[in-house]
């Protein structure tokens, strides 16, 4: 077992800190704005274009200086993003010693958390690591997911909600439920003009569930 246990975050509100304003930073930065992270500092005395424009249409602090200690208070995300190691290092520890959890880009991991490479399809997150060992490797069975979970599933998954709802407050059986749910996830995906109206689409499974 190597430690590792893969969660999702809901950073809604959560301070992410980010230290250093390269290449690497950059994809941090827009890692986080794609998960819906509103409140997303960096901390470098130099950034990217990109980030830049970022920073110009608001959506992103910019402290533009050099690291110090106090930027690890309050961060619920700290990522230590900078080219110097040693620095690196002291910056993760001054997140660890304030509670933050720590991302630290060039390797040294133990103690912190790994970024996964995602593939987003609305709702649907698909996140895969290699914790270390390939990051090539996680990135190349990333797009090979891509390529089989297409965007069709951003509709599919929102109308398995809708569905999932409907049947929460309208079947009261368990075993229904579950058997009902379980039956239209075999379906996916689905065309985007398909009905996917939730009371004909429970008549529809119920007709075609396997007797038990
Ligand atoms: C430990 C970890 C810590 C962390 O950053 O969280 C880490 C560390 C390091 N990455 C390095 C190199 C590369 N990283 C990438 C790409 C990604 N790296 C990501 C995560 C992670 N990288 C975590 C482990 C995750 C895992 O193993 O699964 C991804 C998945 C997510 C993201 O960063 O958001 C993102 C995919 C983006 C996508 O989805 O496409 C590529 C490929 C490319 O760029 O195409 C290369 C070159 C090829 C190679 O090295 O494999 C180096 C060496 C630097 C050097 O040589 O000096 C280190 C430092 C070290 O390991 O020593
Ligand atoms: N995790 C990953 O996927 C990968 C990680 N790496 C690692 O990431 C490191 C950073 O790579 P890049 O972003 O390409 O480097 P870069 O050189 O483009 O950026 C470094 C950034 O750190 C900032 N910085 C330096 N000292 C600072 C300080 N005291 N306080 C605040 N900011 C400071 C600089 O201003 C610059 O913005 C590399 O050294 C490498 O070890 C490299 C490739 C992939």
């Amino acid at each position: 077992m190597n430690g590792y246990y893969p969660v999702m975050l809901q950073l809604r509100g959560e301070r992410c800190v980010i230290i250093g304003g390269g290449r690497i930073a950059e994809r941090k930065a827009i890692g986080l704005m794609e998960a819906g992270a509103d409140t997303v500092i960096l901390v470098s005395p130099r950034i990217t274009a990109r980030l830049q424009e970022l920073v110009a249409c608001g959506s992103l602090q910019w402290n533009c200086r050099t690291y110090e200690p106090e930027d690890a208070t309050d961060a619920r995300l700290l990522f230590a993003a900078t080219d110097d190691s040693g620095l690196n290092r002291r910056i993760a520890d001054d997140g660890r010693r304030a509670g933050a959890l720590v991302n630290t880009v060039d390797g040294d991991a133990g103690r912190g958390f790994l970024n996964p490479s995602v593939v987003r399809r609305g709702d649907l997150l698909i996140a895969v690591s290699a914790t270390g060992a390939s990051p090539a490797l996680s990135a190349r069975i990333k797009r090979e997911l891509e390529r089989q979970y297409g965007e069709e599933y951003g509709y599919s998954v929102e109308q398995l909600r809708r569905l999932r709802d409907y049947v929460k407050a309208d079947v009261s059986e368990p075993g229904e439920r579950e058997t009902l749910l379980r039956l239209a996830a075999e379906e996916v995906p689905i065309r985007d003009h398909a009905d996917m109206e939730p009371k004909a689409w429970v008549e529809r499974l119920r007709a075609k569930r396997p007797l038990d």
